[in-house]
C-alpha cells in the first residue's frame, strides 16, 4: 500500500543460482519436508503441438523416458543442486509434490499417471495412479494430469485432471479412491466447469484445496472433506489465465499465484500476492528484465518469505526475495 508505512515487495534475486542447473522445460516446483527446493524439469522434452495426437495420446514413446535427472533438489540460498534423481522414468513431467514422509508425489502428462517416487536417490515407484499412456475419465485413468496436493492430517491424495478432463479427484494415502467433483454436477455458485485445473494448492490450517483453474483466469477453493465450493478469486490483473498457485499460512494466509499468456497478450506475465481472507493483491512480481518471464509454469513459496518461480519457456527457475521498501507519501 501507498504512505510511509514500510512494506515488503519482493524483488528478483538476480544472482540466484549460483551455477548453472541445465534445466529443461521446469513444469513444477515444490518445497521438500527438509525445506529445499525441488525442481521437475523436461530435460531434452519438450512438449509442443505434436507431442499428442487427437485422443490425447503420447506421439513419442519410441524416444523412450527421459535420461536427465528429472527432479533435482536445490538449496534455497544458493540454488546449489544437493541431490539429483528421476532418470530414465518420465516422458512429460508436470506436477510434483512432497508428501511430509519425503515422498514425492509427480504427474506425468505423457504417462497420464499420477506416480510416488521415494526420494532416496533410488527412485523407486511406491504408488502409480492411472495406467501407462492410456488416458481415460473414470476412477482409475487420467487424461493429462496436472498436479497433486497432500492433506498432511489425512495423507489423503487431491489430483487436478487435467488438460483433457475437467475435475479434481481424491484418493487416500494408499492410493484407495474416494471422490471427485468439478467435471459433472455443478455446484452453482461454481458457475462454470473447470477449463485446465492447472495447479493445485492445499490450505493445510483451513483444510481446503485450491485450484488454478487456468483458462478461466480465476482461483476456485473448495472444502477438502466435502468438495463443497467455498469461494473464488478472479482479477481483471490476471488477463484471462492463472498457471499455478501456492498457499502460505503467514498472516490471514497468503495464495501466490502467476498469470499466463493469453493469445490476445491482455496482461503482462506476472506473479502475484493475494490475501486469501480479503482477496486483496498485496503485491506483483516479476524478473527485472520482463521478458524473462516466458511461460511461467508453477511456483513456491521458500522457508523465509522468498518465493521460487519455474518457467517452462525460458528454462530458468526465479528467485523472489522480499525487500524492505520505503514508500514514500
Ligand atoms: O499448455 C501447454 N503446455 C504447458 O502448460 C506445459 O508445457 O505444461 C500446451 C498445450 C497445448 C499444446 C502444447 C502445449
Amino acid at each position: 500500500g501507498q504512505g510511509a508505512d514500510q512494506d515488503y515487495h519482493l524483488e528478483q534475486v538476480t544472482d540466484w543460482p549460483e551455477g548453472n542447473l541445465q534445466l529443461g522445460q521446469v513444469s513444477g516446483l515444490a518445497l521438500d519436508s527438509d525445506s529445499n527446493l525441488v525442481i521437475f524439469h523436461r530435460g531434452d522434452h519438450h512438449w509442443d503441438l505434436d507431442s499428442f495426437d487427437g485422443r490425447a495420446r503420447y506421439q513419442h514413446r519410441s524416444l523412450g523416458p527421459i535420461q536427465q535427472s528429472a527432479i533435482l533438489v536445490v538449496d534455497p540460498a544458493k540454488g546449489r543442486i544437493l541431490k539429483a534423481s528421476g532418470r530414465n522414468m518420465f516422458y512429460l513431467p508436470h506436477g510434483i509434490t512432497a508428501d511430509r514422509d519425503n515422498n514425492y508425489w509427480v504427474t506425468d502428462v505423457a504417462l497420464h499417471q499420477v506416480l510416488k517416487v521415494s526420494s532416496d536417490g533410488r527412485d523407486r515407484t511406491l504408488l502409480a495412479l492411472g495406467e501407462a499412456f492410456t488416458p481415460g475419465s473414470d476412477s482409475s485413468h487420467f487424461c493429462q494430469p496436472t498436479d497433486v496436493a497432500i492433506d498432511p492430517h489425512t495423507g489423503n491424495v487431491f489430483v487436478s485432471d487435467g488438460y483433457c478432463n475437467a475435475r479434481i479427484l481424491k484418493f487416500s494415502a494408499d492410493g484407495k479412491y474416494l471422490s471427485q467433483w468439478g467435471a459433472g454436477s455443478l455446484d452453482r455458485r461454481q458457475r462454470a466447469r473447470f477449463q485446465i485445473p492447472h495447479s493445485l494448492a492445499f490450505l493445510s490450517d483451513r483444510r481446503e484445496v485450491c485450484v488454478a483453474d487456468r483458462e478461466n483466469g480465476r482461483i476456485q477453493c473448495f472444502i477438502a472433506d466435502t468438495g463443497e465450493f467455498v469461494k473464488e478469486i478472479k482479477k481483471e490483473e490476471f488477463g484471462g489465465k492463472v498457471f499455478a498457485i501456492s498457499y502460505s499460512p503467514a498472516g490471514d494466509g497468503l495464495i501466490y499465484a502467476v498469470n499466463g499468456d493469453s493469445p490476445y497478450h491482455s496482461a503482462p506475465l506476472r506473479g502475484f500476492v493475494i490475501n486469501y481472507t480479503s482477496r486483496e493483491i498485496l503485491d506483483t512480481f516479476s524478473p527485472k528484465r520482463k521478458q524473462d518471464f516466458k511461460m511461467p509454469h508453477d511456483l513456491v513459496g521458500g522457508p523465509d518469505g522468498s518465493v521460487f518461480v519455474g518457467d517452462a519457456g525460458s528454462e530458468e527457475v526465479f528467485k523472489f526475495s522480499a525487500e524492505k521498501s520505503h514508500r514514500s507519501v
